[in-house]
């Protein structure tokens, strides 16, 4: 909400073209991309909570002072979904919003650890966000996947939680793909959480942990060697280690780069000391996302035009970005080239005399 965190300096047209571009969104939230209209709604509904009812004062609310303050305030948020219905609602609202930035594909991170341990029911849970995906591929054309989250400060306990919702065949809904691990990483080791990831590894769900997003390099280590990641969110400390960017490079492991997340958080100090175009020159495959869009006053455009200006890029730039994102996800083949093609005859169309 915080909106001088909004990129304005990037040229108008290219801002334009980057509203229309079809993308691909690999590392959102579910909880962290309510809108603020449904944060307010939702936070009317239960007077006990801290959270402002009133969409104006969020911006303030959704001011961080350190990573540890952003998960309070996440936590906060977190606390006013309470049933199958809110679920529902917010998810279905996630995807319209996604939709309107031409989002033909996105990999949402869920916690569902969060949700059941607050009592929701597992099974309503399952039912809630896969009939919104439904609605919304039906209704907007935006093709949604999920990836189920440890919340790995929360203990080992979620971890078994969430590893048996993901790996449990009556429980695992259709449009699971992967297996993360969020929250706080100081103080909260990778490798102990190798047995769940063995497990969902084993059921066929593909790696996507966060990690060197607030620890350093040995945490994305971790993360390739013990969890066997297959693409890292953030990764923003590899820049602190020649190896690992080569290695990352060689193996073509994408970054899932948030970079107005990383100033929100104040993971990094400020823009011009992201480290992206440092990842690009090491060759690394790198996609563009929004983390937590309403909550660091950001949208998935928004990181494209801020993306543009630390990389120098211009349409075709733009273009060649969203296609990494189309690469690094879990679409099949035929799902990838669809989007691609797309990519390519919008761009050809902007840029025709
Ligand atoms: N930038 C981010 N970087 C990392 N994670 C991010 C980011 N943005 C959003 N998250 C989400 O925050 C959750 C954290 C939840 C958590 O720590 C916790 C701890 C104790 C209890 C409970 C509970 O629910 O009772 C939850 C993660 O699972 C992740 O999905
Ligand atoms: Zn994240």
């Amino acid at each position: 909400m915080t909106d001088h965190l909004v990129d304005a300096d990037a040229p108008r047209d290219l801002h334009a073209f980057i509203a229309g571009l079809p993308k691909a969104e690999l590392h959102v939230h579910h909880v962290g991309s309510a809108s603020p209209r449904i944060v307010a709604e939702l936070a009317a509904r239960h007077p006990d909570s801290k959270v402002p009812t009133d969409p104006e004062a969020l911006a303030d609310y959704f001011t961080f002072t350190d990573f540890a303050h952003f998960i309070d305030v996440y936590l906060s948020v977190v606390d006013l979904i309470r049933t199958p219905e809110d679920v529902r609602l917010l998810t279905y609202e996630v995807a319209r919003d996604l939709a309107r930035q031409q989002v033909r594909y996105a990999e949402l991170t869920i916690t569902p650890f969060s949700s059941t341990r607050r009592g929701i029911d597992e099974r309503a849970f399952m039912e809630a966000i896969e009939d919104a995906r439904k609605a919304a591929e039906a209704e907007f054309g935006t093709v949604l996947r999920w990836c189920f989250d440890i919340p790995g400060e929360a203990g080992l306990e979620s971890a078994e939680e969430t590893a048996r919702l993901a790996t449990d065949d009556r429980l695992r809904p259709e449009g699971l793909v992967s297996f993360g691990l969020g929250g706080p990483e100081i103080g909260v080791p990778r490798p102990q959480f190798k047995p769940y990831f063995d497990r969902a590894i084993a059921a066929g769900l593909h790696s996507v942990p966060h990690a060197g997003e607030t620890t350093g390099p040995q945490t994305i280590w971790d993360a390739l060697t013990e969890l066997r990641a297959e693409r890292i969110g953030h990764g923003t400390s590899a820049a602190q280690d020649p190896k690992l960017l080569a290695h990352l490079a060689e193996h073509r492991i994408p970054l899932e780069v948030c970079p107005t997340s990383n100033i929100a958080t104040r993971a990094v100090r400020t823009i011009e000391e992201h480290p992206l175009a440092r990842f690009v020159e090491a060759g690394v495959l790198v996609t563009i996302n929004s983390d937590d869009p309403p909550m660091f006053g950001t949208d998935l455009d928004n990181e494209y035009a801020v993306a543009a200006r630390l990389l120098g890029l211009d349409e075709r730039g733009l273009a060649e970005l969203a296609k990494n994102a189309v690469t690094a996800s879990f679409l099949d083949e035929p799902g990838k080239a669809r989007i691609a093609a797309e990519i390519d005859t919008y761009t050809a169309g902007w840029l025709a005399p």
